[in-house]
């Protein structure tokens, strides 16, 4: 290997474009990110490289780029490539990236030529990008044509993971940790998409019995449960990955950080962008109610925000986490600091006597946080232990923080905060409460909801049943292997998707309806519609 790159070598310096490592170059350097070898195939060098060359390249900047143009870091000429080689490479073929100031970061190839980059002769496709692993085979133009091996040279955390995940993902740095475990950024090495992955520790004895937590039927159940979840305003989950003490969600990536962040950054929000936000939430809780499922921990840092703008989507993230954790802990946890725990959580004891009003409760100490920027009830007011505060109903009213808050605020948040749970505000009704009548914050909320579905493919229809049944002749199939499917609705418009992973295609889709407006190019506003989050029943 060390022979066949010297020609390749010699051109490099001579042009100063890079420098090859020496010959006496330690193997590992700190500020070398990674190392491409000469392959052995010597088709594409056109003569066999001196013996005197390491045979290596060391990637110390974080840029590197072949091709023919002369400001390439490695630029092909006809004197080191074949001819018939030569003229099928791209003035710049592809570049080979890795963001050395962030910890723990992967190598990015991307490919930028028609005639094409293979990685263990796969064609990665022009413009797009995957990331490299180490002892991966790059070609060019052909896969029989390899030119490098790539080393990686920095420290990776690899092994720590399940060879099933760390095959698809690539283990980067650590987001945060929660009280069920950490949680890592992940990318997906092919598509080079980023997630975030939980990991969670099972608790696998319960009351000094096992659980149900290792029978791979139930974990399955409650996996694609939540893979089937799909609403803009709720994290969608990747990939579950299952294992006898360790459970791995891929989670969509969420780049703003928390709304906990957001609170305290500002000390509150103003009542508009309260709405802004209570209104994604109400709209993530009322779906999650409507397949079953009570989030039961909901706090605002498990409310993610997608971006860093100030008028951003919602998402809310850590629901069906006691089908992981075991009942007796997440109780445990969530009773730990009750803050945002309804009373009749606090009175069952550990029973799960009660419904779904639970989230009101917790969204309305979101809302009475977000509006204000303190707790209505603390184990810091001593005047009553925090169970009794939140049992007996009495929040903290501070009047310096609440003169400059509506009337109509104060209305909603005290009706969220209802002791007696048949009687607190349900979400269809929160959503119609006069103080969150804003036309522009409901307009501005639809926006993004849709901008987020379409961003899904799924697309607008303007029917308004619930259930669909697809037929036969409702169903193609497109060229690149995924099945459309288009269902018709009482012959009005079509509900058209791709269902690459759905196999059989479903015979029945539940389609959620959301209000949208369609935007031309050009900005205008032409018509209005439904847009629908949808799911497999
Ligand atoms: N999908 C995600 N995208 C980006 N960051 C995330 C994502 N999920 C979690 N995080 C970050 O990881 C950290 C830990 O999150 P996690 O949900 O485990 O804990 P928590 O909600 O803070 O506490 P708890 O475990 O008690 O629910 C948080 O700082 C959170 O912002």
């Amino acid at each position: 290997m060390a022979e066949e790159c010297s020609q390749a070598t010699q051109t490099q310096t001579q042009n100063s474009q890079v420098e090859w490592s020496q010959h006496n170059t330690p193997t590992i350097i700190p500020n070398i990110w990674g190392r491409i070898y000469a392959t052995k195939g010597r088709h594409c060098w056109k003569e066999v490289p001196s013996s005197e060359s390491p045979g290596y390249y060391d990637l110390i900047k974080p840029e590197f780029t072949l091709g023919r143009a002369l400001n390439c870091s490695f630029v092909m000429k006809k004197d080191i490539i074949k001819d018939d080689i030569i003229k099928n490479v791209s003035k710049l073929h592809f570049v080979l990236k890795r963001d050395t100031s962030e910890p723990l970061s992967p190598a990015i190839i991307t490919d930028l030529s028609y005639n094409g980059t293979y990685v263990n002769n796969v064609k990665i496709g022009k413009g797009n990008s995957r990331v490299l692993d180490d002892n991966d085979e790059i070609a060019i133009t052909h896969p029989v044509v390899k030119i490098f091996v790539f080393k990686d040279l920095l420290k990776n955390e690899q092994d720590k993971v399940p060879k099933e995940i760390s095959q698809k993902y690539y283990i980067s740095r650590t987001l945060g940790q929660g009280a069920c475990g950490l949680v890592k950024l992940v990318v997906d090495k092919t598509k080079c998409v980023q997630y975030a992955m939980k990991i969670i520790k099972k608790s696998r004895l319960t009351n000094g019995h096992m659980n149900n937590l290792n029978d791979p039927a139930k974990i399955m159940n409650e996996i694609n449960i939540m893979k089937a979840l799909r609403h803009p305003c709720i994290i969608s989950t990747e990939e579950v990955y299952d294992s006898p003490d360790t459970v791995y969600i891929i989670l969509e990536l969420m780049q703003g950080g928390e709304l906990f962040e957001r609170i305290t950054k500002h000390g509150h929000l103003t009542e508009r962008l309260t709405r802004f936000m209570l209104r994604q939430m109400v709209l993530a809780v009322r779906y999650l109610h409507s397949k079953g499922i009570t989030h039961r921990d909901l706090k605002p840092e498990n409310v993610l925000l997608e971006g860093k703008e100030e008028e951003t989507l919602v998402k809310i993230t850590d629901f069906g986490l006691s089908k992981f954790v075991g009942e007796d802990s997440f109780m445990k946890t969530m009773c730990g600091t009750p803050l945002y725990l309804a009373p009749e959580v606090l009175r069952a004891n550990g029973t799960r006597c009660y419904g779904p009003e639970v989230d009101v409760w917790s969204l309305g100490v979101i809302f009475f946080i977000c509006l204000v920027g303190y707790l209505p009830f603390s184990a810091d007011y001593k005047e009553l232990s925090l169970r009794d505060q939140i049992l007996s109903g009495r929040f903290r009213f501070s009047q310096a923080h609440w003169r400059g808050v509506s009337p109509a605020a104060r209305q909603l948040m005290k009706r969220m905060l209802t002791v007696q749970a048949a009687r607190r505000i349900t979400l269809d009704q929160i959503l119609q409460h006069p103080w969150m009548q804003d036309a522009e914050v409901t307009a501005r909320v639809e926006e993004l909801l849709c901008r987020n579905i379409q961003s899904r493919n799924v697309m607008e229809l303007t029917i308004s049943s619930t259930t669909f049944t697809s037929s036969e002749e409702d169903t193609s199939s497109n060229t690149d292997n995924t099945t459309v499917i288009a269902v018709v609705a009482k012959g009005k418009r079509a509900l058209s998707d791709s269902y690459s992973s759905c196999e059989p295609i479903p015979k029945k889709l539940r389609v959620d309806m959301f209000p949208m407006v369609v935007r031309e190019p050009d900005g205008e506003d032409t018509s209005s519609g439904h847009s629908a989050a949808y799911s497999v029943e």
